[in-house]
C-alpha cells in the first residue's frame, strides 16, 4: 500500500501527505495530522512566574499551580528537540506596563475579567507586582529562558494574535502549523489557537506541556473543545519522537 493510500485509510488530516522530506504524520486526536516541519513553529504561551511559580499571579489569585512543574519539564524537552531540528520557537510574555495603562481601565472588559487586576484591587499592596513589565512575576521561568534565535512576543490580552506582530512573523517564515505548549490551556493557549484557526493555521496542543487555570475538569474541557472544533491534541513524547526520527532519517 502506498503512503498516500495508508494515509487515506488512517483518515489523516493536513495539507500534505507526510511522504516528502521534512514531513511527518503526527499521531494526534481526533486523527493523525500530516505537517511539514519546515512550516512549523513551537509556541510557548506565557511560561512566566505569574503562571507557573509559587507566589506568582495565578497562585496569589487562588488557582492551583501545584502541578505546573512537569509542564515546565515537558516544555523544555519540546524546545530542545525543536531547536535541534531548526523549528522556530516563539514565546509569548503576557502583561502590561507598570502603570497598567495597557491593561485598560473600567472602559475595558479586561479590567473586570482579569483576575490579576481583580486580585490587586482586593490586595492593593500587590499593585505593581502582578504581570507588570520589569517584575519577577512577568519574567519567563528560569528553566525555559529563550535562547539565541528564539522569538519573544509581548502581548496584553489572552490571544497571541491580538495586537501583536505574530501573524506577520509567522507568515514571513512560511509557517502554517503551530505546536502549542504553555499555560493556561483554557485561556491564552486556547484563545491563540482559536484565532490561529481563523487565520488558517493548523494548531496542535501538546497536552502534557500545558496546564489549565481552574479545576482539572477544565483541562479536559479545553482539550475536548480544541480536538473537536479548532485543532488537534498530541503529547510531548509523540511529537519529539516524530521530529527526531525525521531529523535522523534526513527526511
Ligand atoms: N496565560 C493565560 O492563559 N492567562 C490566563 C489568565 C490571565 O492572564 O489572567
Amino acid at each position: 500500500m502506498s503512503v498516500s493510500e495508508q494515509i487515506s485509510e488512517l483518515n489523516v488530516a493536513g495539507y500534505c501527505d507526510g511522504s516528502q522530506p521534512n514531513e511527518i504524520v503526527l499521531p494526534a486526536k481526533p486523527e493523525p495530522l500530516a505537517i511539514n516541519l519546515s512550516e512549523t513553529a513551537v509556541i510557548v504561551v506565557d511560561m512566566q512566574n505569574a503562571y507557573a511559580t509559587k507566589n506568582g499571579y495565578l497562585d496569589r489569585a487562588g488557582f492551583d499551580i501545584s502541578s505546573t512543574g512537569p509542564v515546565i519539564e515537558q516544555t523544555a524537552k519540546v524546545l530542545n528537540v525543536a531547536r535541534n531540528a531548526n523549528i522556530p520557537v516563539v514565546y509569548f510574555q503576557n502583561g502590561w506596563d507598570r502603570e497598567y495603562t495597557e491593561a485598560g481601565g473600567p472602559g475595558s472588559p479586561n479590567w473586570y475579567k482579569s483576575n490579576a487586576l481583580k486580585t490587586m484591587r482586593k490586595q492593593p499592596e500587590l499593585m505593581g507586582t502582578l504581570l507588570a513589565k520589569g517584575t519577577w512575576d512577568y519574567e519567563l521561568v528560569e528553566a525555559l529562558k529563550p535562547q539565541s534565535g528564539d522569538i519573544v512576543i509581548p502581548k496584553t490580552r489572552y490571544s497571541g494574535f491580538y495586537n501583536t506582530n505574530l501573524d506577520s512573523m509567522l507568515r514571513s517564515r512560511g509557517i502554517k502549523n503551530l505546536i502549542f505548549t504553555g499555560i493556561a490551556t483554557n485561556v491564552c493557549v486556547e484563545s491563540t489557537l482559536r484565532d490561529g484557526f481563523f487565520l488558517e493555521y493548523f494548531g496542535v496542543v501538546l497536552a502534557d506541556a500545558t496546564h489549565q487555570a481552574g479545576p482539572d475538569a477544565i483541562q479536559e474541557a479545553s482539550l475536548y473543545n480544541i480536538e473537536t472544533f479548532f485543532g488537534w491534541v498530541s503529547d510531548v513524547d509523540t511529537f519529539c519522537v516524530q521530529v527526531m526520527e525525521a531529523n535522523t532519517s534526513g527526511k
